[in-house]
């Protein structure tokens, strides 16, 4: 699945926040699957917002969003399960469930994963030791790192990382990095990276400006 955008900008924000960008009111901006994307913004241009347009959670936007694949894709539900995966700004857990049961429950509608397979991710990024732990009882840095297993417990076409690796350390950063690196070419899918500045933690095919 490729992704098409045509003419987009959000409804709430006005002429003077939102002007001819790489992205926004662009003819078109095609996502091509496989490929590598970083888009950088200062705060409050609209970073969450063109992830949660594409991902379909956002809909208070004029402009098109074109999922482009044969056959057509039936659902938003379709879209989500099996082709876009999304590490949430703000993760997103359910906190009163364990680190494991966040990243099961997902893995429930796709059989992407085995048990083992999740557990050697858990183990990856350090958490091992907190798999039954409440996510309520996790600091920010760790629930971060169990956003971005679970996103990766599902299959998909792109991942859209939101300011992914703000709550983590260096090491942590390649640490994850690396992971998610491994289960792109894994998937053979593409990656949508919003981010305050550039960085170089992935290979980038492509720097866009909001
Ligand atoms: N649902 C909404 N309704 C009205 N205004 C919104 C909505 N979502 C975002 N905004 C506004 O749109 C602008 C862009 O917000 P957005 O969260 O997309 O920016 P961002 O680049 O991700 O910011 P940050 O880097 O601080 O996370 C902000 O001025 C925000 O207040």
């Amino acid at each position: 699945m490729n992704i098409q955008l045509q003419h987009i900008k959000p409804l709430y924000m006005s002429e003077t926040e939102v002007q001819v960008s790489d992205i926004f009111l662009k003819e078109e901006v095609l996502f091509e699957k496989g490929q590598q994307y970083l888009v950088v913004a200062h705060s409050g241009h609209g970073k969450t917002s063109i992830l949660n347009i594409i991902y379909g959670s956002n809909t208070a936007y004029q402009g098109a969003v074109n999922y482009v694949t044969t056959p057509p894709l039936k659902s938003p539900f379709e879209v989500r399960k099996s082709h876009l995966s999304y590490v949430f700004q703000d993760f997103k857990l359910f906190t009163d469930l364990s680190l494991f049961e966040n990243i099961w429950l997902k893995n429930v509608l796709t059989h992407h994963k085995t048990k083992a397979e999740i557990e050697e991710l858990i183990d990856k990024v350090q958490l091992l030791h907190k798999k039954d732990a409440l996510v309520k009882n996790l600091s920010l840095g760790q629930r971060q790192r169990v956003a971005i297993v679970r996103a990766l417990c599902q299959p998909f076409d792109f991942i859209l990382l939101d300011e992914p690796f703000s709550h983590l350390d260096t090491e942590n950063i390649h640490l994850v990095a690396n992971l998610i690196t491994d289960e792109l070419k894994a998937n053979n899918a593409g990656l949508i990276h919003t981010s305050l500045d550039g960085d170089t933690f992935f290979n980038y095919d492509k720097v866009l400006s909001l």
